[in-house]
């Protein structure tokens, strides 16, 4: 956790230097970027570090874009059969399980330690999900830990190493719902419409699909 506070900090001060330096040298009839547009059209320094902190989270979005788009078919939603087709996509949900697992109470359970009967035991799922004789650098996000070598299929074994759910009798028995309802959050064009309520403009890829091919 305390890796993953450092880098963000780190990131944050990298983004905030681009920004100064946009600002310091900032001029409204020279728009050099997506940084100059920003500053051109808001106002706050710090909004605008959120925005760029944002727009780099985006980027490594895109290759789960383009999965999408070439293996769902267009015009319609996509729906829990394309999900063989998707290991991208899958390996990206099994790293996120992984690697935003919470600590839950520091206690260690192993072969040879006596539980009486009626103790409540936790398990440390962060432990388990970010132990280094397990996970190769566990700390960093790397969706492709999970896939084949070509990309092309997601090794299950890995993915059965996430305890995300729970173990045992007690394990979530909302996994698998739970499951889907994580795999087609990630699949709906979020891109909002406006009015009295904000919602999705549409559940389908078509309207991004078609904003992205004119482009
Ligand atoms: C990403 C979403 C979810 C996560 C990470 C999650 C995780 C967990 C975990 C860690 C446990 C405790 C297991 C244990 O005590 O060993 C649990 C229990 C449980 N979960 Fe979930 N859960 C999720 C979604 C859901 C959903 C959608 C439902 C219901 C539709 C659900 C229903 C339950 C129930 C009823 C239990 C108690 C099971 C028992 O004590 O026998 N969960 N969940």
């Amino acid at each position: 956790m305390k890796s993953f506070v450092d880098l963000n900090t780190r990131f944050t001060t990298f983004v905030q230097k681009i920004v100064n330096e946009h600002y310091a040298t900032f001029d409204k009839e020279n728009i050099r970027d997506m940084t100059d547009s920003l500053i051109d059209h808001c106002e706050g320094q710090e909004k605008i570090v959120g925005i760029v902190n944002d727009l780099f989270g985006a980027g490594s979005l895109r290759r789960l874009y383009q999965e999408l788009k070439s293996n769902v078919i267009r015009n319609r939603k996509p729906r829990l059969s394309d999900k063989p087709n998707l290991p991208l996509l899958e390996a990206f949900i099994l790293e996120l399980f992984r690697h935003s697992s919470f600590p839950h109470f520091q206690r260690h359970v192993s072969n040879g330690y006596f539980i009486p009967k009626d103790t409540c035991v936790f398990i440390n799922q962060w432990q388990i999900n970010h132990d280094p004789e397990q996970w190769e650098d566990p700390s960093s996000f790397n969706p492709d830990r999970f896939l084949s070598a070509d990309g092309t299929e997601v090794n299950k074994a890995e993915g059965e190493k996430v305890t995300t759910f729970g173990m045992g009798k007690r394990r979530c028995i909302g996994e698998i719902i739970a499951r889907n309802e994580v795999y087609l959050f990630l699949t709906v064009d979020m891109t909002p419409e406006y009015g009295l309520t904000m919602k999705h403009k549409d559940c389908r890829l078509k309207a991004r699909m078609r904003t992205r091919d004119e482009q």
